[in-house]
This record gives structure tokens, sequence and C-alpha cells, in this order.
């Protein structure tokens, strides 16, 4: 029998910006995504015939059936799998949870049956799978489906906090008031130093924030929460929310503003990570 195993990062939006609105109801974006180095995890076993579990601290409300991410990435190969999904991140989060299981499944299932092609329908999964098939910073645009690495970007340590609501994503682009904004400079930073990095993102936003906070206030106090923490640089919101996050210029700052937040909402997900 063949076991894959693939870790499934979160992805982090750092910045979002919502530059259109396509015939369909789609929203074009411009967005600089990094991932962390806390997710899923996704085990993949050939089998006699297919069987999918949820398992892990936050399998709860997961959905079990072929609504699942996972379940419908692998069922764009032919063959069965036994696969266990070990669920970490909080779901309708502005992570990515379940587009990022997804990307894991189909690596897994590309390694054991050795095709080099991705399947076709993938686009189908999300608009988030094929940012999370690259699993680099990158810039995404279109709906989705136009993803460029960034090379020459620094690390960053942060904190994701998420105060355990969940916010559906469709709702948040409907509340979002103007639908063309400016996209990203043409040309990314490369090449430069954490601290330029964060204060370049600054200069930038995320779209989304302003309606995911109407529908959602607790995210007001999250973004207060994370701004207010020793040496945090910036707090910003990730997607359509309401994970946020804080950015630091060091591991340790990072490490140490986790713990304070952790103690202060002990109800919240809160997690120090890489960004890379
Ligand atoms: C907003 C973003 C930013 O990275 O992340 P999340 O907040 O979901 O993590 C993504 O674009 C979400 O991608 P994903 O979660 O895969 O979205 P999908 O399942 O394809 O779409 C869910 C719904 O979101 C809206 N949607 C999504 C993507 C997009 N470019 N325009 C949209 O208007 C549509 O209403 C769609 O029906
Ligand atoms: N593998 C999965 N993990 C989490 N949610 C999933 C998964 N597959 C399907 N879903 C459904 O997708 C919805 C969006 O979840 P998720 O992908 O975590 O959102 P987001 O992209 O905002 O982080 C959830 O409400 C859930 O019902």
């Amino acid at each position: 029998m063949t076991i894959t195993k693939v870790f499934a990062p979160a992805k982090v939006n750092l910045t979002l910006h919502v530059t259109g609105q396509r015939k369909d109801g789609y929203h074009l974006l411009d967005s600089l995504v990094m991932f962390a180095d806390v997710g899923d995890r996704v085990t993949v076993m050939s089998a006699p015939k297919p069987l999918f579990e949820v398992t892990g601290p936050r399998a709860t409300g997961v959905p079990t059936d072929d609504t699942n991410l996972v379940v419908r990435a692998a069922a764009l190969f032919d063959i069965p799998a036994h696969i266990i999904l070990s669920k970490y991140l909080p779901a309708s989060a502005g992570i990515g949870g379940g587009s990022s299981d997804a990307a894991a499944t189909i690596l897994a299932l590309s390694e054991i049956t050795g095709d080099t092609c991705l399947p076709e329908g993938v686009t189908d999964l999300g608009a988030d799978v094929r940012v999370c098939l690259m699993r680099q910073a990158a810039r995404m645009r279109g709906i989705g489906e136009d993803v460029i690495p960034c090379p020459g970007l620094p690390p960053l340590f942060a904190v994701l906090a998420n105060p355990g609501i969940e916010v559906p994503t469709p709702a948040v682009f409907k509340a979002l008031a103007n639908k063309a904004n400016p996209p990203m400079p043409k040309r990314l930073p490369h090449g430069i130093k954490t601290r330029e990095f964060i204060d370049w993102l600054a200069s930038q936003r995320n779209d989304l924030e302003p309606p995911a906070l109407s529908t959602a206030p607790v995210i007001a106090d999250v973004l207060q929460a994370l701004a207010s923490l020793p040496e945090a640089r910036l707090a910003r919101m990730s997607g359509s929310g309401a994970t946020c996050f804080a950015l630091f210029e060091t591991d340790k700052a990072a490490k140490g503003a986790a713990q304070l937040l952790s103690d202060q909402q002990p109800a919240w997900w809160i997690e120090p990570a890489r960004l890379s």
C-alpha cells in the first residue's frame, strides 16, 4: 500500500485588491499571497474502494460527504483512495482551508498515480485552489486563475487570530460597495528587507475588510487586539475574514505576542506563524 502525506498550509492574503466584477458575478482580484507553516494534513492511501475520514482538533462541522473539497478533488482522479483529513485550521475563515486541502489531495494523488499534468476540473473546485497548488509567495489575479510566483520576498513572522465565527465568502463580496478599486503597482517589491516589505504592505489594502466588518463587527476587535501587541508592525484581515494577522520583524516577537494574545483571548484561535 502506498501512503502519501501532504501538508495543507494556511493561505494568507497579505493584500487583496478587488479591481472589478465579471458578468457572471465573480470578482476580479489582485492579491499578494503567502503560505503559513500552520495548516491541515492530508493522508492518502491507495485502497480497493474510496473512504474519507475527518479528524483533528478543528474537525467539528467540516463536511464528511462528497461536498468536502478533498472528496471533490479526489474524484478528479481515476483511482480509489482512503483519505484522512486532519483539520487544524478553522473553516470559513479567509485562510483557504478547504482550497489548501483540495490542493494537497491533488498533489498526493498526482504523486501516487505518477500523473505530471493537473487533472481537468481543478478550477471548478474554487478560485483559491490554483494558488494553493503553488504554495509559495505568489501574485493572484483574475478571479484566482492567473497566478505567478513572487520570489525575492523575505519571510514574515505573523500572529494569526480568528474569533471563532464563520464568515461566508459570498456574503462579504455581496456587501462590498465599490467593486472597481485600484490594483497593486505593476511591479511588486523584490529583494527588500523585512521592515521595508511590511512598510510597503501597509500602503496596500484588503478591500474586503470594510464589508467583512459590516457582516461581522467582532473583526474590528481582532484587528485592534493584534495592532496593540508589542512590536506589531501591521494588522490586517486575510481573504474575506474573519482571520486577521499581525506582522512582526522577528520570530521571537511573533511567538511572544501570540502567547500574550492567547492569555487575553483564550476562546480565539491564535497561532504564531512563519509566512513564505
Ligand atoms: C476571497 C478569497 C481570496 O483569496 O479567499 P477566502 O476568503 O475564501 O479564503 C478567494 O478569492 C475565494 O476563493 P474560494 O473560497 O476558492 O472561492 P469560491 O469557492 O470559488 O467562491 C465562493 C464564492 O465567493 C465569491 N467569489 C469568489 C472568488 C472571486 N474571485 N469572486 C467572487 O465573487 C462568489 O460569490 C463565489 O460563489
Ligand atoms: N476540506 C474542507 N475544510 C473546511 N471546509 C470545507 C472543506 N471542504 C468543504 N468545506 C466547506 O467550505 C466552506 C468554506 O470553508 P474554507 O475553505 O475553510 O473557507 P475559507 O476559504 O474562507 O477559509 C465551509 O463552510 C465548509 O462547509
